[in-house]
Parts: structure tokens; sequence; C-alpha cells
């Protein structure tokens, strides 16, 4: 004799071995905890899924939510994947808890730190560690200040032997008048570390064939500036940002440049993964209400790049029919 029950599951005939409700889903590849199910035209509580058991010919309705919306809108760098897309940095605040206040407002999952030498007249002077904890911000440390390849990869080098980090910002500077990267530096430094094992997201010119050589050389995210590193002039070139994403096959995020919200807004909206920004958001009068700025700039700038903006026209579009006017 069959142990198996005849069901209807959503319309269709379906048979399942005894057992409860939970079971059932579970054999469907289902979440219990995520499905909404009706038995006989009753909906049944989802904490009682696991205590009802079906019966021979239930009728049974299992719906449950897919994709969209922005919870499920994650990116994944070097197999680690972020809700937010902003990353923010860790200079120029007026002290560790201004700045720990900032990343909190901003929903920063990673924050990037330049890696200095450890203060020994004051082993006890309090520390960034302090304030942002790494258990559950992402560390990511910089070079910052580096001007050849060799003092960034030995600097990332001394961070990784300290902290263990191996997912880094390399920034290999050409001249402290225009902190422009050096690429030929910056790519030779890439190779190198990549070849160490290291995870480079790599800050770099807004040019689509220096980004596509970093790509080739190991870097695990492209980071082209959009305009001078604290300048906060915005993005002065969407080309080519727009160039560099169309080409990447790594996450591209915008690094250095941004002075308020709509420059975030803008990165995002050229679909770009994300943003890098210390500057606007340390600089600002109120820095913690710019990081909340921030935060819904790359949010809004998201959802627009998603949504698919309207196409351009050379000239007017009634937004209201003409026609049947009297
Ligand atoms: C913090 C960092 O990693 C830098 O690349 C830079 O400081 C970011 O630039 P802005 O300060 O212009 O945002």
């Amino acid at each position: 004799m069959s142990t198996e029950l005849s069901l209807t599951i959503n319309g269709e005939p379906r048979r399942s071995a005894p057992g409860s409700i939970a079971d059932l889903v579970r054999s469907l590849e289902l979440d219990p905890a995520k499905v909404a199910v009706e038995r006989n035209g009753e909906i049944v509580p989802r904490s009682t899924l696991a205590a009802v058991n079906i019966a021979d010919g239930d009728v049974l309705e299992i719906v449950h939510f897919v994709g969209g919306g922005q919870d499920d809108d994650t990116w994944t760098v070097a197999g680690r994947t972020f809700r937010s897309r902003l990353i923010v940095g860790t200079g120029k605040y007026k002290d560790f808890a201004q700045n720990a206040a900032a990343v909190e407002a901003s929903g920063a999952e990673i924050v990037t730190v330049a890696v200095r030498r450890v203060n020994v007249s004051d082993p006890k002077a309090p520390m960034l560690t302090d304030y942002i904890d790494p258990k559950k911000i992402t560390y990511l440390p910089n070079t910052a200040g580096c001007f050849t390849a060799e003092d960034a990869i030995r600097t990332l080098r001394l961070a990784r032997e300290a902290g263990g980090w191996d997912l880094v910002k390399l920034e290999v500077l050409g001249e402290a008048r225009t902190l422009y990267p050096n690429m030929i530096e910056t790519i030779r430094a890439t190779e190198v570390l990549a070849k160490e094992g290291f995870l480079p997201m790599v800050y770099c010119v807004d040019d689509p064939i220096a980004a596509k050589q970093l790509e080739d050389a190991g870097a695990v995210a492209v980071m082209p500036l959009g305009a001078p590193i604290g300048s906060g002039l915005g993005i002065q070139n969407r080309v080519t940002i727009r160039l560099i994403v169309e080409g990447a096959k790594v996450p591209v995020l915008v690094d250095a440049g941004v002075g308020t919200a709509s420059d975030a807004a803008v990165a995002l909206e050229l679909g770009c993964d994300g943003v890098l920004m210390n500057t606007a958001i340390a600089e600002a009068k109120d820095p913690i209400r710019m990081a909340r700025a921030m935060k819904a700039a790359v949010e809004a700038g998201r959802d627009a790049y998603l949504a698919g903006r309207m196409g351009t026209r050379k000239y007017a579009d009634p937004s209201s029919p003409l026609a049947g006017l009297i």
C-alpha cells in the first residue's frame, strides 16, 4: 500500500510523503521561513508550518517572493558580498568618534585606512579600531602616500602581516600636486601583489585602456578617479567612466573627487558598482548629515540605474496629451 499522499499544489497534482507542511516546502527546495502557505483556502501561519501535517487530498497554494527590491541588490568583490555601495575613508575627521558616527550614518560596510607606522611614543593612544569595530566593518588598508610600486608593495605586505588583510586598496601616486596615479608603477604593483595572493582594488586614471590593463594584471576592482583626490570637483568625465563600466569584468568604483551627494548619484547612475569618498564627508560642515546624504544619493543613483533612464530628445514633448483639448 502506498504511503504517498495525493495533493494539489499551486493547481497541479502532486504526490508527497506524509509529513509537515515545512517538510513539504523543503522537499520543493524552498525555505519555510520565506514562503506563505494556504491550505484548503485557509492561510497557515508561518510559525506553525512545522507543526501542521499535510493530509491526503489537500489543496495547497505556496507563494514566495522572487528577485527585485534593494535588499537583494548586493555587489561582490573577490568573492565578498556587500549591500552598501559606499566605501568611506578615515582621514581628515575631527576625531575617531566623529569618523565612527559618519561611518554609521553612511551605512558603509567598508572603510579604507591608510597604513601608518605605530605611534611608539604613546602606544596607549586611542586607535581607530577602538571606534570602528573590525568585526562589523571591513577594513580596506590603502597605500596613500606611496609614490613607487616598491613602497606600495612593502606597505601592503606589512598590512597583511599585521592584520591578515588580503583585500587591499592600491594607490601609487605620480606627483604631490595632482595626486594622479602613476599608472606604470600601479600596473607593476598590481601584478606583483596579485601573484602574492593579494586582492587589490586599484585606484586609477579614468581611462578604459588602463582599466583593462589593470584587470589583466590581477585587479579585483578598478577605481577610476572622478576628479583629483580632495578636490570635491565631482565626476569630470562621465564618458570615460561609462566606457570603463562597459568594458569591465570586475567591479568599478569611482574613487576620489566626489564633492556632494549628486556626484555620488551620478557614479551609480553611470553603472558603477560603488563609490569611495573621504573628503566630501569629512570636510562637510556637518559630516554626519553629509554621510546620510551620501547614503541616500548612492541608493538613489543605483535605483535610477536599475530603473533605466528615459531617452533624451532634441525638442519638447508634452507630458499631457494634446488630443481632445478644447
Ligand atoms: C581615502 C582614499 O582612499 C583616497 O583615495 C581619497 O582620499 C579619496 O578621495 P576623496 O577624499 O576626494 O574622496
